[in-house]
């Protein structure tokens, strides 16, 4: 059994008015078994949460609980939890196998355990034939391998990390994102992994808690990150290529709602509005958002066609049978996804270009503080105009 809860943790370094706020007012649970990510930007204080969970930092306020137990003020050794440090930690003078081996000498487990646990974890990791080199023998992303393997040979109740494959390259980070989840589930281990990389955490995570500048912005499932974002920040931070946002304003047009903003006008489902509470808010500064899988190439082009956004092609990046198409209308860059077959050749920078939009798929925040107002009505949007624009979260 392994949970931990976190409290109320404030965190701030330095004094006065250099003081910065790294942590504010942070609470979420991680449950026995689960795999929780915190996922945010540079400097959001995902690593200062993570270092004041392993007992590393001390929280001018609130408090850590590991298995129920308060461990707020417990040396780290106390609280029984694995961190992966930096690969810099390894020690140089010891072979690979020693280096994971380490933790487990220290348990003085009995030798044949020992050595299946280490060869175990080192198939795992692709490091079985690099056991007897020293760790200046090896790669960067090989001795990053290595401090993870020395993590995991241990069964402690609670796995913290710190973005431990980051630094791998992109076909080893596919391989040990597929090898984490299993090993979590094969282990029952309680993880919670620290990572400004939105496909792992969509990908591996049983939970996400996104923070940005301190403060937890939405704790959730994955899908509902993504389908159900809490704020502009969340919409736009979660999925690749991001969520389109642009500023406009809700205008009641003859009777009909209407959003604009520049010369583009796109029109709004009523009664969707009834239901986000905004049907009787006319002239309302918001942001909208739509993301790029949402957006499709509209037949014509020309200015006044229904709910399509009238532009240039700004930029266009193949990949493979995709491309992500840049199109500027009234100074905002829209980011389309769109099958290379719709396109029918090669985008012409400047060229005029129109885009569809699906009034369905398009979100509503308020302005000035982000919440979201009104989500995208995905249950109602059609199948086939999704796959036929793309995936969300390939790249
Ligand atoms: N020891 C320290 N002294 C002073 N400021 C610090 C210290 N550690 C972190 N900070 C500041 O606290 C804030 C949060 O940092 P933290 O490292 O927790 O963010 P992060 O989300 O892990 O970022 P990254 O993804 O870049 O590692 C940042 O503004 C950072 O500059």
């Amino acid at each position: 059994m392994a949970g931990l809860r976190v409290e109320g943790i404030e965190k701030a370094f330095g004094r006065g008015e250099r003081a910065v706020r790294a942590v504010c007012d942070l609470s979420f649970e991680v449950a026995d078994r689960e795999f929780v990510f915190l996922l945010g930007p540079s400097g959001a204080g995902k690593t200062t949460t993570l270092r004041t969970i392993a007992g590393l930092e001390q929280p001018d306020a609130g408090r850590v609980l590991i298995n129920g137990a308060d461990m707020t003020w417990a040396a780290p050794r106390e609280r029984n939890v694995a961190m992966v440090y930096d690969k810099n930690s390894l020690y140089p003078h010891l072979s690979v196998f020693e280096n994971m081996a380490y933790p487990l000498r220290l348990q003085r487990l009995a030798e044949s355990e020992l050595r299946e646990r280490v060869m175990g974890v080192a198939k795992i990791l692709q490091i079985e034939r690099m056991l007897e080199r020293r760790p200046r023998e090896l790669s960067g992303g090989q001795q990053q391998r290595v401090a993870i393997g020395r993590m995991l040979v241990r069964r402690a109740d609670l796995f913290l990390m710190d973005e431990p494959i980051s630094h791998l390259d992109a076909k080893l980070r596919a391989h040990m994102r597929l090898e984490f989840k299993k090993l979590q589930r094969e282990f029952q281990s309680t993880i919670l992994y620290v990572s400004h990389d939105q496909l792992e955490a969509m990908t591996m995570g049983d939970r996400i808690v996104a923070m940005n500048e301190g403060v937890v912005q939405q704790i959730g499932p994955p899908r509902v990150i993504f389908d159900r974002p809490a704020n502009r920040f969340v919409a736009g931070f979660v999925g690749e290529p991001s969520m389109n946002i642009a500023d406009c304003t809700l205008e009641d047009a003859g009777g009909a709602a209407t959003l604009r903003f520049g010369h583009q006008r796109l029109a709004l489902d009523r009664d969707w509005l009834d239901a986000a509470g905004l049907g009787n808010a006319p002239a309302r500064a918001l942001s909208l958002g739509i993301r790029p899988q949402h957006l499709s190439l509209a037949p014509h082009a020309g200015q006044g066609a229904p709910n399509v956004i009238c532009g240039v092609v700004y930029a266009a990046e193949t990949l493979g049978s995709e491309t992500i198409l840049d199109v500027e209308a009234d100074g905002v860059i829209f980011r389309a996804w769109i099958r290379n077959s719709a396109l029918g050749g090669a985008p012409e920078i400047g060229e005029p270009i129109g885009l569809q939009v699906d009034p369905r798929a398009i979100y509503l925040f308020d302005r000035a503080i982000g919440r979201t107002l009104a989500y995208a009505d995905l249950s109602r949007l059609d199948d086939a105009h999704a796959l036929s624009s793309g995936s969300p979260l390939i790249h």
